[in-house]
C-alpha cells in the first residue's frame, strides 16, 4: 500500500498539490478574463500541439465529433494540404518553445490561416507579438503535463465563439470534478481511493481499451503512465482490436488489460465489451474495468483524465519513481537542432 509519508517524500509541493486543485483551476480558468476569439465559425479547425498540448487537440476532436465542424489534431512538424486561409489553426503549446509547435505555427503563417495560439511565454508569445497574431497568455503549473486543466478549460473559454459546446456541459464537467476530487485526492491514502486503487492493482504494462469517444483519455493514460510512472503502456480502440489486437493475447506476456467503458457507450460497443471480457476470462487473463462518470462527453473525459492521472502519480510512488522528471525527452530535446 502506498504511503502518505513516501508521497511527500517525493513531492510534496509540486504535482500532487496541483492535481489537488485541478477542479479549482478548471473553474477559475473557465471564468477567467481572457477574451474570447473574435473569429467567425469555421467548418474546418485544426489543434496543433504536442504531447499533453495535442492531448487536448483530441479532447475538442471528441467533443465536436458530433457537430458539423471538421476538426484536424496535428502533432507533428508540418500542416497538412487541407489547411486553408478559411482553416482556424489553434496553436498549443505550454511552454511556447516545443519546436514542432513553433514549425506548425510558421506553416500557419505561410498558409494564411486564421491563427490563435495559446501558451505560457515562450518563443510563441515573442512570434505572436511581433506579427499581430492573437494570443493569449495562460499560466503554467508545475510541468506541461500538470497544466493541462488551466491550458483546457481557458481554451474552452475564449474558443467558444468557434466552437459549438454548450455552456451547461462544461459547467457540469466542473461541478463532476469538484465532486469525484472529494475521494481522489493525495491527501485520501486508502482503498477508498479509486485511483489508489487502480494503481494497487497494476504490476506490469496496461492495454488501454477504449471506445470512440474515450480515445483521447486512453491517449492520455497512455502518456501519464510513460511520463509520470516511467512505464510502457498501448492503447486499443475496443472495434478495431477485434481485428487484430486480439491476437497479441495468444503468447504469454505481461500486459494487463484496462477496460475505459463509458457509462453509455453504444449497443454495439456493449456487446464488444462482453465479448472481449469472455475472452479474458476464458484465458485466465485478469483484467480492470474504470467506468466514467454519467455526463456529456466532456464530463466523462475530464473526469476519467483526473483520475486516471491520480493513478499514475500513485503508481509512480508505488514503483519507488519520481513522477517529474522525464529525463530521456530531454535526451532527445539536447540532440534537436
Ligand atoms: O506543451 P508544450 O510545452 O509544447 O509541451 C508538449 C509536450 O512536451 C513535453 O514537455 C515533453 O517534451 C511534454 O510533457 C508535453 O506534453
Amino acid at each position: 500500500m502506498i504511503k502518505l509519508e513516501d508521497l511527500r517524500k517525493i513531492d510534496v509541493k509540486g504535482m500532487y498539490k496541483i492535481y489537488d486543485e485541478w477542479p479549482k483551476i478548471a473553474r477559475e480558468s473557465y471564468f477567467s478574463n481572457l477574451s474570447e476569439i473574435n473569429f467567425e465559425r469555421c467548418s474546418h479547425i485544426v489543434f496543433a500541439g504536442m504531447g499533453g498540448s495535442g492531448a487536448i487537440g483530441d479532447i475538442f476532436s471528441a467533443i465536436l465529433s458530433k457537430t458539423n465542424t471538421h476538426v484536424t489534431v496535428v502533432k507533428g512538424y508540418h500542416l497538412p494540404r487541407t489547411v486553408d486561409s478559411k482553416s482556424v489553426v489553434v496553436i498549443t503549446s505550454i511552454s511556447g518553445n516545443t519546436v514542432e509547435t513553433l514549425a506548425m505555427l510558421d506553416d500557419a503563417r505561410r498558409i494564411g490561416s486564421k491563427i490563435i495560439a495559446f501558451s505560457d511565454g515562450g518563443r510563441i508569445y515573442e512570434i505572436c507579438l511581433k506579427n499581430n497574431i492573437e494570443h493569449r497568455n495562460v499560466s503554467k503549473y508545475h510541468s506541461p503535463r500538470a497544466s493541462f486543466t488551466s491550458f483546457l478549460y481557458s481554451m474552452l473559454r475564449v474558443l467558444k465563439p468557434i466552437i459549438p459546446i454548450e455552456e451547461s456541459d462544461i459547467l457540469e464537467s466542473i461541478e463532476n470534478l469538484e465532486k469525484i476530487s472529494k475521494t481522489i485526492n493525495s491527501e485520501n491514502i486508502s482503498m477508498s481511493n479509486p485511483a489508489i486503487q487502480i494503481s494497487e492493482w497494476i504490476n506490469n504494462s496496461p492495454i488501454i481499451y477504449f471506445p470512440l469517444g474515450l480515445q483521447p483519455v486512453a491517449i492520455r493514460y497512455k502518456n501519464s503512465l510513460q511520463e509520470n510512472s516511467k512505464m510502457h503502456a498501448m492503447i486499443e480502440d475496443i472495434i478495431e482490436s477485434s481485428h487484430n489486437g486480439i491476437v497479441g493475447w495468444g503468447t504469454k506476456n505481461n500486459f494487463q488489460p484496462i477496460l475505459l467503458r463509458g457509462q453509455d457507450d453504444y449497443t454495439t460497443t456493449k456487446e464488444r465489451w462482453e465479448i472481449l471480457k469472455e475472452f479474458f476470462e476464458s484465458q485466465n487473463i485478469e483484467y480492470k474495468e474504470v467506468i466514467s462518470e454519467n455526463g456529456n462527453i466532456l464530463t466523462k473525459i475530464i473526469c476519467l483524465i483526473y483520475l486516471l492521472d491520480y493513478s499514475s502519480i500513485f503508481l509512480a510512488v508505488k514503483l519507488g519513481v519520481d513522477p517529474t522528471p522525464v529525463v530521456p525527452i530531454n535526451f532527445v530535446k539536447e540532440r534537436l537542432h
